[in-house]
């Protein structure tokens, strides 16, 4: 399946003043003189392309910090008189929408609180209707593609071909090192479905403090997104939103210094010739591996069988931790990580289960993710 959206290429609507694409401004603009003071900041590295300021905070408990509101905007339309620098702010309904228009905001995007409620995308993008106006969507909060690809679909349905995805990563139960989880694998498969539609990754949201920031917009880089979007504020320190991910102006100019760039493809011939002879060499290997789990799933099945028809459970528990030890040491001598190899054989155990259990009940079993 391919997803079919109407798209003008970004660089067609976004102009890009430094490599790579930034999108960088304050969390919240919070006074005239913290927005114009960091936009002139930021203004001076050279590095930007767009400054953003939220203007409306979706915050989760009531009596935090809201956003300034309109008058907000006022300002933006002055630090952009001002720099020079194109404005993008968040919109969460049709009023907000109308009033970044008439402001003259020229990027809206739409916050991940916004994605998972389609109601409120379809407020905005009726709001949208016949306007010509790019439009970033976020991920939604919770891992779902569909959401995600739901509200693109909202958007650019109500005419909007100057669109593009912004990931920042999504929320989970588990603590880690991450304020949102980035599970790449989303945004890759959000662009495998669709190669022309620009991915921008926010390693601020995702990174929740400064010092993963750098790891975080390298990997973007590498993951071939096509630009980041950094909260950047004149004095981190006494940010009323988000202090500890934001970067001043300067540490933002100095990480911008250290990314390094790196092209999807080169078509040098000698290049391309070993790339395709060590690709043969992935092929047949994928393939062996293949083989091999198809040749354990029959053994897996005749284990099945026999233990259906001596009325033997299908979680043999000992046996696993013991399979789970030895593979892991194995793997681990042949320097394969053990995050990779335990994920990879609880893998082929949920995939041995659900075997069994079809075995066990004489039918297909009802599909559990
Ligand atoms: O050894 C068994 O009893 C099996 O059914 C095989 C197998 C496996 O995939 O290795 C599957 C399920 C059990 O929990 C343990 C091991």
């Amino acid at each position: 399946m391919k997803l079919n959206l109407k798209l003008q290429p970004i660089d067609t609507w976004l102009k890009k003043t430094s490599e790579p694409l930034l999108i960088a401004g304050p969390c919240s603009a919070e006074t005239e003189d913290q927005l114009l003071a960091t936009a002139h900041l930021i203004a001076k590295t050279g590095k930007a392309s767009v400054l953003r300021a939220g203007i409306w905070k979706p915050r989760t408990r009531p009596g935090e910090f809201e956003g300034i509101g309109s008058i907000g905007l006022e300002w933006l339309k002055r630090a952009k008189e001002e720099t020079g620098l194109p404005t993008a702010v968040e919109v969460a309904t049709a009023k907000h929408v109308e009033e970044a228009l008439a402001a003259g905001v020229d990027i809206l995007w739409v916050g991940a609180r916004s994605t998972v409620n389609p109601f409120t995308v379809q407020e905005i993008a009726d709001a949208l209707k016949g306007v010509d106006v790019p439009v970033l969507v976020k991920n939604p909060v919770n891992p779902d593609l569909q959401l995600w690809i739901g509200a693109l679909e909202r958007i650019n349905n109500a005419g909007i071909t100057k669109l593009g995805a912004i990931h920042r990563g999504f929320s989970s139960f588990e603590k880690t090192a991450f304020r949102n989880e980035p599970m790449w694998e989303i945004a890759i498969q959000l662009k495998t479905l669709c190669p022309e539609l620009p991915i921008i990754n926010d390693p601020s949201h995702i990174c929740g403090n400064r010092e993963l920031i750098p790891y975080i917009s390298q990997k973007a880089l590498d993951m071939d997104m096509q630009g980041l979007m950094i909260e950047s504020h004149l004095d981190p320190s006494v940010a009323w939103t988000d202090a500890k991910q934001q970067l001043t102006p300067s540490a933002l100019s100095e990480l911008m210094d250290h990314l390094t760039l790196r092209k999807p493809e080169i078509r040098d011939k000698e290049f391309t010739d070993k790339l395709a002879s060590l690709r043969e060499n992935i092929d047949k290997l994928d393939d062996q591996i293949i083989q091999k789990i198809a040749e354990r799933m029959q053994v897996v099945q005749k284990i099945g069988e026999y233990k259906r028809d001596n009325g033997v459970t299908i979680l043999q528990v000992n046996r696993w931790d013991q399979i789970m030890h030895k593979r892991s040491a194995f793997a681990s001598a042949l320097k394969l990580d053990l995050n990779f190899t335990g994920k990879f054989l609880e893998l082929i155990h949920s995939e041995s289960i659900r075997k069994q259990t079809e075995i066990m009940n004489d039918k297909p079993v009802v599909e559990e993710k």
